[in-house]
């Protein structure tokens, strides 16, 4: 009973926040001020907190951790910097001067994860690709690769718990529903997961991007473990899920993907990760690039991403 008035206050805020978004998102097209999107972060926050407070039973509630008011308190909140440019150069990509939607973004950076998993993972030997989805926008990213991945002659399977409530993910998923990519029901217990794995040849994890904040909170905790316990090759977009933006797998709960595909640019926290690791996300501006200092390797020919591996790296793995 508990359980169930906790799960309607969670879907009650979650519609406020999708509500509050959406504003943000008009705001943002009408180049109004920076607050709007701290508005948008802390109720964002406010939620998770909410969240958090009623899945782990020994978290305590800090209300007074307002990450998005980096503004005020700079010192706070060093350890989201990363986040923060990662979020600004997205911020600058969507305002009327970058003039971009973020379907457009995330149509090209969902390809870039598929074209990435599609060079490394050929499909004649791996033809079952489980896109396991997030529920933010690193989950539509996983919608659009399970689409081009489909495209492409793979047999992909989408596992998403925890489906956004944004139109964007309804279409996104409608999508790939109408290629008859099957969407495994969303259930609290980890079965159907762990059938999926047992019939899958590499995994897409889009699971967390860069506005993850540890720790862990279900159904998510249970699945990366499961994962990590299939001994599947992964793929991770952006950021290997469980991993700080910044701190990188600290707290040893992350995934250990076998490729990595950064988007815009890669975090700070991927420092650690040894594998192939690609760059995606072909729509940064050499001005923009410069204005951030990105200092971005060229993309070779039409291609959607280029390695950042160095070919002696991946020899010496093999
Ligand atoms: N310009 C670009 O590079 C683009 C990148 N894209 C992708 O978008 C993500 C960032 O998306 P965002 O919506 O900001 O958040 P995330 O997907 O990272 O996840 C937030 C999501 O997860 C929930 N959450 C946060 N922490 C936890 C936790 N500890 N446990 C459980 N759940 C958690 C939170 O509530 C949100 O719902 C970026 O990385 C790229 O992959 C865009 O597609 C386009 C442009
Ligand atoms: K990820």
């Amino acid at each position: 009973q508990d359980a169930n008035a906790a799960e309607e206050l969670v879907a009650r805020d979650d519609e406020t926040l999708v509500a509050r978004d959406d504003s943000h998102l008009e705001a943002r097209d009408l180049n109004e001020p920076f607050e709007k999107r701290e508005d948008v972060l802390e109720a964002r926050d406010v939620l998770e907190n909410i969240v958090a407070r009623h899945y782990d039973d020994e978290e305590e509630w800090h209300p007074h951790h307002h990450h998005g008011h980096h503004h005020h308190h700079p010192h706070h909140f060093e350890s989201e910097e990363e986040a923060r440019i990662a979020q600004q150069i997205d911020e600058e990509l969507m305002n009327t001067t970058g003039a971009f939607s973020i379907d457009q973004l995330m149509e090209l950076a969902g390809l870039a994860c598929a074209q990435t998993l599609a060079t490394v993972y050929n499909k004649e030997k791996y033809p079952r690709v489980l896109v396991c989805c997030g529920p933010g926008n690193q989950g539509g990213d996983g919608l659009v690769a399970a689409r081009h991945l489909g495209m492409f002659g793979y047999t992909p399977t989408i596992w998403y718990p925890k489906p956004g409530n944004k139109e964007i993910y309804k279409r996104l998923q409608a999508q790939c529903v109408n290629m008859k990519i099957p969407v495994i029901p969303p259930s609290e217990d980890s079965t159907s997961l762990h059938e999926a794995l047992s019939n899958t040849d590499v995994i897409l994890d889009a699971i967390f991007g860069f506005s993850f904040k540890p720790p862990v909170r279900a159904p998510f905790d249970k699945a990366l473990s499961s994962i990590t316990e299939s001994k599947l090759p992964i793929v991770s977009v952006d950021i290997p899920s469980g991993w700080d933006v910044e701190k990188g797998n600290a707290q040893g709960v992350g995934l250990i993907p076998d490729v990595l595909v950064s988007l815009t640019a890669p975090k700070e926290g991927a420092r650690e990760f040894k594998g192939r690791h690609f760059l995606g996300g072909r729509f940064v501006t050499k001005a923009m690039e410069e204005k951030f200092e990105l200092n971005l390797p060229p993309y070779p020919g039409l291609s959607q991403i280029v390695e950042l591996t160095k070919p002696e790296d991946n020899s010496t793995k093999l």
